[in-house]
């Protein structure tokens, strides 16, 4: 049954979703970036447990164990998570999928002690799923075939509320028309060809790059040759290693950046570039490096600008002007 239900921002670098797992509310944070749905779970050391709502199995009525299935990711930002899995009920906004696999934490790293988020909701394709010893499907897989259309929407505005749409997309979420490209989901992300971007109105090629739509990363991360000339017209910007990026002065003029997706460039205005204050009158870009590889990320920022419709059918992925 579609549905919708509200992303609230956190701490400025992510949005979470209040989620019911086997009849407990937990705040998960919905990562298109990844497969996985975790949660944290009375199996964690109770020092970890401070400040985080967790699942207990033992008092649902609806949990079934999975014996001997267990699970352990690593996320490319060095965090990760390991435990065991069973399955429970779980109800997003208007949706309930009975029998979805429910990934208990046994271990989480400590940047997930120390964040809002209860647990993630992967919502990337299930070939990337890390339970051994059977990959296991995401609630958007199992919630498919009850939706009218088998698709969800990422609406997750600057410092606002925003909402995560399944099943239909809810033109009053954004204007103008949803622009789609074909989506390769060959190493289970949502990913298409991103072979070029403009800096203001300057067009620059990286062929042979990618790009993914990815709810669970904050900002728009991309090769050094793309962040060095974005920053190269950012008078006074340089790299700060204490930071752990590119900072300029919060006065700066910023030029926009336009990043194609498939054919279509999406452009980012200039206000969300600016991440925010790093330290003193020196603020943070919302542009960093992807580091190694031909994969840039597209983050929250990108939804900042843009609702974005995650469709299966084909598969595609399409965007439009918030
Ligand atoms: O790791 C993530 C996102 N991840 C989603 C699940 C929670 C923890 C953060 N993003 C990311 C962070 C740094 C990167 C990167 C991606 O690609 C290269 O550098």
């Amino acid at each position: 049954q579609d549905g919708s239900a509200t992303a609230v921002p956190s701490d400025g670098v992510e949005y979470l979703v209040s989620t019911s797992v086997g009849g407990q509310s937990l705040n998960l944070d919905f990562d298109t970036g990844s497969a996985d749905l975790w949660v944290f779970s009375s199996e964690l050391p109770s020092s970890d447990l401070s400040g985080h709502s967790y699942y207990t199995s033992s008092d649902s009525s609806t949990f079934q164990s999975l014996s001997g299935y267990t699970w352990d990711i690593s996320y490319a930002d060095g965090s990760g998570a390991s435990g065991n899995v069973g399955t429970d009920t779980v109800v997003i906004g208007g949706t309930t999928v009975e029998g979805q696999a429910v990934e208990l934490a046994e271990k989480v790293s400590s940047t997930f002690v120390s964040d809002a988020a209860d647990g993630l909701v992967g919502l990337a394709f299930s070939s990337i799923n890390t339970v051994s010893p059977t990959p296991q499907s995401t609630f958007f897989e199992n919630a498919q075939s009850s939706l009218d259309s088998p698709l969800f929407a990422a609406y997750l505005p600057n410092n606002a509320d925003g909402a995560y749409d399944f099943g239909y997309t809810d033109d009053s979420k954004y204007s103008g028309d949803i622009t789609y490209t074909d989506v390769d989901s060959s190493n289970g992300f949502w990913e298409y060809p991103s072979t070029s971007y403009k800096v203001g109105s300057t067009t620059h090629s990286q062929s042979g790059y990618t790009g993914i739509s990815d709810t669970g990363t904050t900002l728009i991360l991309m090769g050094d040759s793309a962040v060095t000339a974005y920053y190269d017209q950012v008078s006074g910007s340089s790299y700060d290693s204490s930071q752990g990026g590119y900072v300029f002065d919060c006065s700066a003029d910023l030029p926009t950046l336009s990043i194609s997706i498939g054919g279509n460039y999406a452009t980012i205005p200039a206000s969300l570039l600016n991440f925010g204050t790093a330290s003193g009158s020196s603020c943070f870009g919302s542009l960093q490096s992807v580091g190694s590889g031909t994969q840039n990320i597209y983050g929250d920022v990108f939804f900042n600008a843009f609702y974005g419709v995650f469709d299966a059918s084909g598969p595609s992925f399409g965007f439009a002007t918030v």
